[in-house]
């Protein structure tokens, strides 16, 4: 017995050392190539943790801005928080690089705090990532894009019908209505269900959606907050565990209706000709029949699976398009001049009809696309970040294993080398003269690569067609000041205090 123990003590020694002794070698082989880049002063052990301490979601956003602004055009800068070594990213050409290389597709540990509402195509990593990812880009096939086109134009008359109840003299914030809005489409498009969130208002599911993110978002930069035993027992804690089972409940519901659904179906086949060629039809896949398809061959999937992995395509489509609407009414109500030429355009387009939408119009809204895109500039994603799990090669420097990377959708937005006012609300920036004078990843709203966002055609169609449903019968009015609009960052750089407009309805103008 004693030689026994004696053996296995002898073994978990030379065991922890050899772990000890590759850990040094690695941090070593870190450290190096970390020291030959840029970065602020660092102090032992905290390291540059003492720039972000007690700095709110949108002054750390600001930091990082004014670090990456004293690194510009050197080498990536790099920050340690603690142990951990961040690289951040400002320069097109080294996104070029990093957006190429197929195996940098990690997130990171930050991500998993997102993981106990859903984990999907958007929130996890490796191998379990490519698959949800090859599930998810079936939702956004050709075929299917044109039929969604329908979907729009029905929840765009919905949601203009609600507007219309608004007074002109009520100022209001449009963003929840949006969201409610966007939500009916994503989810008649990927469910097939027709949730009617904007005519039930009750329905808790999309503040429910809204107010867990800001939760979760607010852990993350809580790092006392991390460990699940310290966050569990916090009022946050809870408040977010509670909003994130009434999601899943609700989500787990739509999924059993469509089973059921599908089950009706499959005895009507005969009957196929009932169906228009919509998302009615029968034979039609969505996108979430392809999760229970996959889930029926992976035995032992359940239906809080299907749920989570549908859900980070629904939340990553959801915030993002409502919130792009949102800053793009507010502008056109503070920017008159920018609204009478996206009126004129819609005027000339539809010439006083209040027919539906096309595939074939959007093409044609070429000044509203100009504003979509600056809005993008302005609020996407603020940033991102990803693991590296071996070295990767720069221009002029070697990024280790190890190292988070930090890529800064923000700073180069905000790059004066390539924008002319960076800091301003300014569409001739997407005049074609001028897109051709920039280096190709200076704009990078959808980011590129094996991450980009699946959704972002369809995020643009979605856009383009609620923004011209409320176009036509409204003239918006906005009363913020571009230099007092304040931030709080979220999925996306949000407005703090909402987005306070009104509607005046117009008489639709028909060209002569
Ligand atoms: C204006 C609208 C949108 C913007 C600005 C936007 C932006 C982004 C960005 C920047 C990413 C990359 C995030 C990262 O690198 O960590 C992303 C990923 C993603 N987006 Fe979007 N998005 C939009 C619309 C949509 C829509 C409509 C959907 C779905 C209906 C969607 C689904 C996704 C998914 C599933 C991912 C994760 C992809 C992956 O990691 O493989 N997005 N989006």
């Amino acid at each position: 017995m004693g030689i026994v123990l004696e053996y296995l003590i002898i073994t978990t020694l030379i065991s922890l050392l050899a772990y000890f002794i590759n850990y040094k070698k690695k941090r070593r082989h870190m450290e190096m190539l970390a020291s030959e880049l840029p970065g602020p002063r660092c102090l032992p052990i905290i390291g540059n943790l003492f720039y972000f301490m007690g700095t709110s979601h949108t002054e750390f956003i600001e930091r990082i801005g004014e670090i990456g602004n004293a690194y510009r055009q050197q080498k990536p800068f790099r920050l340690w928080l603690g142990n951990e070594l961040v690289i951040g990213i400002n320069e097109p050409k080294d996104f070029e690089v990093l957006f190429s290389n197929p195996k940098i597709i990690d997130k990171g540990p930050l991500f998993s705090f997102f993981q106990d509402r859903s984990a999907g195509a958007f929130t996890t990593s490796g191998e379990v990532w490519r698959n949800y990812r090859r599930v998810a880009i079936k939702m956004f096939h050709s075929n299917l894009m044109e039929k969604y086109v329908v979907v729009f134009n029905e929840q765009g008359k919905e949601l203009t019908k609600y507007l219309s109840q608004k007074s002109p003299q009520e100022t209001f914030n449009v963003s929840a209505p949006l969201m409610r809005c966007t939500l009916d489409s994503i989810c008649r498009t990927a469910f097939g269900t027709n949730m009617e969130l904007q005519s039930n208002p009750d329905v808790t599911f999309p503040d429910d959606l809204t107010i867990s993110s800001e939760m979760i978002v607010e852990r993350i930069y809580k790092p006392w907050l991390h460990p699940d035993i310290v966050f569990n027992r916090t009022t946050l804690g809870r408040e977010t565990s509670k909003r994130v089972k009434r999601i899943h409940d609700f989500t787990i519901n739509v999924i059993k209706k469509r089973r059921t659904e599908i089950l009706k179906r499959s005895k009507m086949q005969d009957n196929e000709e009932d169906f228009e060629d919509d998302l009615r039809n029968p034979n039609l896949k969505l996108y979430i029949d392809y999760i229970m398809e996959a889930s029926e061959n992976k035995k032992g999937t359940s239906d809080l699976e299907c749920a989570k992995e549908a859900l980070d395509v629904i939340i990553g489509g959801a915030d993002t398009s409502a919130i792009t609407d949102s800053y793009i009414l507010v502008f056109l109500g503070m920017y008159k001049k920018w609204q009478d030429v996206v009126h004129k355009e819609i005027d000339e387009l539809f010439n006083g009809s209040d027919r539906d939408l096309t595939m074939a119009d959007l093409g044609r809204l070429e000044n509203l696309e100009m504003i979509i895109k600056e809005v993008l500039r302005l609020y996407t994603a603020p940033h991102t970040l990803r693991k590296l799990n071996e070295d990767v090669k720069l221009d002029d420097c070697t990024l280790p294993a190890g190292a988070s990377l930090y890529l800064c959708y923000y700073n180069v937005h905000r790059d004066p080398r390539f924008w002319t006012h960076p800091n301003d609300f300014h569409p001739e920036h997407f005049l074609p003269e001028n897109i051709s004078k920039r280096p190709k990843y200076s704009y990078i709203p959808f980011s590129y690569g094996p991450r980009s966002c699946p959704g972002s055609k369809y995020g643009i169609m979605s856009i383009k067609i609620m923004i011209c449903h409320i176009l036509r019968r409204f003239d918006v009015e906005c009363d913020l000041k571009f230099d007092e609009m304040k931030f709080k960052p979220g999925l996306m750089l949000e407005l703090e205090g909402g987005y306070p407009i009104r509607l005046i309805p117009r008489i639709q103008k028909t060209i002569t």
